[in-house]
């Protein structure tokens, strides 16, 4: 632009004609320069407003712009920071949240998160073992530091780099309680700063009076009832375990207040950590028993640390498992005589001779198939006929192809695992009977308890038949289980089904680890099984090899009581010793017997004669048992007379007389059966009391020696068993290994020989027969007054 015009001879007219036309030729000179600098300036303009201006925040569209979706701008901005791991309000935390206006509801009924530690992140599993101890007169201080030594010892077993950090001992009186029990504080792990996951574990002693325990437990009880905080809010952590310390010198039981302050404990971590319990409660009294109590549990703690490092989990637990209250999961099921709902009531095939020669046959013929040839060509079964005793020998029939009696495909497999059995091989069975976990529960016992010392949380229930060759009307199988007269399966050898119904039991055991009230020291013993009750479903002395498995169970002394059904006499002449050798007696004469047990022998009457027969010419040899259930309307109106022969006939060491157990299914009634026939105590008590005044007419010399009210079951005993007035029916279980292990399998020696001690006066009849060291519960878990 020049403006030369101007300093020239004549200045610019202010002249309002000559202005226009000066701006114009200037706009068209320059216009260029002039919209872009217009544009410059505005852009800046915007610039700077965008980064002063305060505004406010986009209601409507605030998803969009935000980075991610689901934060709120301000965490947006903070991405780059944040961790693999979840903050403690992903958690379910009570830190205050930063966006909100009003308070925060976290509750249940969200989807919880409950990853460990080293699940969040990428690192190996470390566990972080906290342990928590209160003490008042100094003890449990320095039994919770010597533990945790032992502990950090027994988990390490000389490898420096387990999965496990140093275990931390932590004072209760200490600590602060919000930074371990509202969530679980956040530990690295030193050695790969991953996150650790923690277990806690606590020694408690009780306290009556005033103690840290008191705000400890108060703050637990406020963190569960607190609205704010999720329901179970230490559920990230692994597991926990609580062992409490008492004195059974003034507090002599957990009613009168024996570690009350554990038991209060265990429940609210159940409560708190949604059911972790990792291993049961242990109690103990440190001037009695505490050292071994502890000792025990510890063992336990240690296993299930060691399974948690390996599986990251608790592993398998059966319902209720770590409820925090205990609940009733007693089954309806008893150890034999209970009212079943059998489908097919059809009548029983009776074999043909053409059957037997079949049988015969196997023996020599048999072949195991592909597959389990690996497990089952050690043993050729045994061709068994239990029909008759004359057999053609003449005509050949075509070969049979063996099978297995409950093959894994079957229907037969899926009901019985389904109620509850762990199939063993192809026809062995094992079961956790319902008093073995309400032993483990310090509920009670079974009648075997009371009468005999049998120890049922020890005591293992099996059979390795499934099959049998009766059909009672009062049998617990619930009509699946094979039936036959003969053997005509493939045979599993010994070893594979003791160490098959071991390794069942013991598992079942293992899921009892968390249900609510079992007692650590009971679950310790349970892992030494002392006792096998072969009596589960079918017919023990059906097995070929019976006496071999028998004798497996001796040698690990396990004592066996066998229940046969007096329909295989060549079998049980031909048995060996055990601990005590039970016939079924399901009636008195042979009409009530077929009608009962719905025998598929054609001569079942004299099959069951002669084992009365062999009974008797043993009793002097094996600890012999009548074992009689009463099932009304069936066996007992009129049938006391016909007992007391049978009883002659065999002269028992003892006879057993129970009510059947009724099971309550709907399809009961097919077998004819209801309520209606399960007889009340009162009744078998009647009947006892007559069958006895019976024998004792005839000079038989038994008595009433026994009783347990609770499985309605009442023992008569010869007076072979009383000395001194008093009655011996309990068995000295080292005495009779001792003396097989002396004279063997055969050996002469007598039952008297390993009588034990005298029946314990709770026991005798008239006291009931309940144990008063266990807790009585109703069928809903609730203690009964004695
Ligand atoms: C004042 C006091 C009250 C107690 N109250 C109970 C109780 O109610 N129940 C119980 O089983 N033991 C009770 N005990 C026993 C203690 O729990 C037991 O002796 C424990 O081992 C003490 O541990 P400490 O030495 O670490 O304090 C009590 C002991 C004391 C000193
Ligand atoms: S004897 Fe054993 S298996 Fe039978 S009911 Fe008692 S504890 Fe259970």
């Amino acid at each position: 632009m020049s403006f030369q015009g101007w300093k020239g001879s004549d200045p610019p007219m202010a002249s309002s004609s000559l202005l226009p036309d000066y701006a114009v030729e200037l706009w068209h000179e320059h216009r260029i320069t002039i919209i872009l600098l217009s544009l410059f300036v505005l852009g800046a303009l915007r610039v700077y407003l965008h980064f002063t201006e305060e505004r406010p925040q986009s209601l409507v569209f605030s998803k969009l712009y935000a980075p991610d979706a689901t934060k709120s701008p301000v965490d947006a901005g903070n991405l780059q920071d944040e961790k693999p791991v979840l903050s403690e309000e992903d958690e379910g935390g009570i830190k205050e949240k930063k966006t909100s206006n009003g308070p925060r509801r976290i509750k249940g009924g969200i989807s919880k998160k409950t990853r460990t530690a080293s699940e969040r992140g990428d690192k190996p599993r470390r566990i972080q073992v906290l342990l928590f101890y209160s003490s008042l007169t100094a003890n449990t201080e320095k039994i919770a530091r010597d533990f945790a030594d032992t502990l950090d010892e027994s988990l390490r077993q000389g490898a420096p780099d387990v999965g496990f950090a140093k275990p931390q001992v932590l004072d209760l009186a200490e600590v602060d309680y919000d930074e371990y029990f509202i969530t679980p504080p956040k530990m690295e792990n030193e050695q790969e700063a991953g996150p650790l996951d923690l277990f806690y574990l606590f020694l408690l002693p009780s306290y009556n009076i005033d103690s840290v325990n008191d705000s400890f437990l108060e703050h637990l009880r406020d963190t569960h009832h607190d609205f704010r905080i999720d329901t179970s809010p230490l559920s990230p952590i692994l597991g926990y375990s609580v062992f409490g310390l008492g004195d059974r010198e003034g507090w002599p039981t957990e009613e009168e207040g024996f570690c009350f302050q554990a038991k209060e404990l265990d429940k609210w971590m159940a409560k708190l950590t949604g059911r972790k319990r990792a291993f049961p409660l242990g109690m103990g009294d440190w001037k009695r028993d505490g050292k071994e109590r502890l000792s025990e549990w510890q063992t336990g703690v240690t296993e299930t640390l060691k399974l948690l490092e390996q599986t990251g989990s608790l592993g398998e637990g059966v319902k209720g498992s770590g409820d925090p209250i205990e609940s009733d999961d007693e089954d309806v099921e008893d150890d034999g005589e209970m009212l079943f709902d059998e489908s097919s009531d059809a009548p029983a095939k009776t074999k043909t001779s053409g059957d037997l020669e079949d049988v015969e046959d196997l023996g020599r013929i048999i072949q195991l198939s592909g597959a389990d040839k690996g497990t089952k060509q050690a043993r050729v079964p045994i061709a068994v006929d239990f029909t008759t005793e004359t057999k053609s020998k003449t005509r050949k029939t075509p070969p049979v192809v063996i099978k297995e009696m409950v093959p894994k495909n079957s229907p037969t497999y899926a009901s019985l695992t389904k109620q509850g059995y762990s199939i063993v091989g192809s026809h062995s069975g094992v079961k956790i009977c319902r008093w073995t976990k309400s032993a483990l529960r310090g509920r009670g016992s079974c009648y075997k308890y009371s009468f005999y010392g049998i120890n049922s949380h020890q005591c293992m229930e099996t059979t390795p038949s499934l099959s049998c060759s009766n059909k009672c009307v009062f049998c617990w199988r619930h009509g699946t289980n094979p039936v036959g007269t003969t053997w005509r399966w493939v045979v599993d050898p010994p070893e594979l089904i003791f160490d098959g119904v071991k390794e069942g039991h013991y598992k079942k055991i293992k899921m009892m680890r968390g249900v609510p009230g079992v007692r650590a020291e009971r679950f310790a013993e349970a892992m030494r099984i002392r006792h096998c009750a072969l009596s589960l479903v079918g017919e023990p002395i059906f097995y070929p090899h019976i006496n071999e498995f028998l004798a497996m169970l001796h040698a690990e002394r396990i004592s066996s009581f066998l229940v046969c059904n007096a329909q295989h006499p060549d079998q049980l002449a031909t048995l060996k010793h055990v601990t005590q050798l039970y016939v079924s007696i399901d009636a008195s004469n042979r009409e009530s017997l077929r009608r009962i047990d719905r025998p598929l022998h054609r001569d079942f009457w004299e099959r069951f004669q002669r084992c009365l027969d062999i009974l008797r010419e043993r009793r002097f040899r094996q600890r012999t048992v009548f074992r009689l259930t009463l099932v009304k309307g069936f066996n007992v109106e009129d049938e006391v007379t016909g007992y007391a022969d049978l009883v002659e006939k065999g002269l028992p060491c003892f006879v057993e007389v129970k009510g059947v157990t009724y099971c309550g299914t709907s399809t009961s009634s097919n077998a004819g059966l209801t309520m209606a026939n399960v007889p009340f105590y009162q009744e078998v008590c009647d009947f006892v009391v007559a069958l006895n005044d019976e024998l004792n007419r005839r000079g038989l010399g038994y008595g009433i020696a026994a009783e347990h009210a609770h499985s309605c079951c009442i023992l008569l005993a010869s007076e072979r068993f009383k000395v001194d007035g008093k009655w011996h029916t309990l068995i000295d279980y080292d005495k009779f290994f001792e003396l097989l292990e002396a004279k063997g399998p055969d050996g002469d020696f007598s039952p008297e020989d390993y009588m034990g001690p005298a029946t314990p006066e709770w026991a005798t009849w008239g006291n009931g027969g309940f144990d008063p060291r266990d807790q009585r519960v109703d069928r809903k878990g609730k203690p009964i007054e004695a």
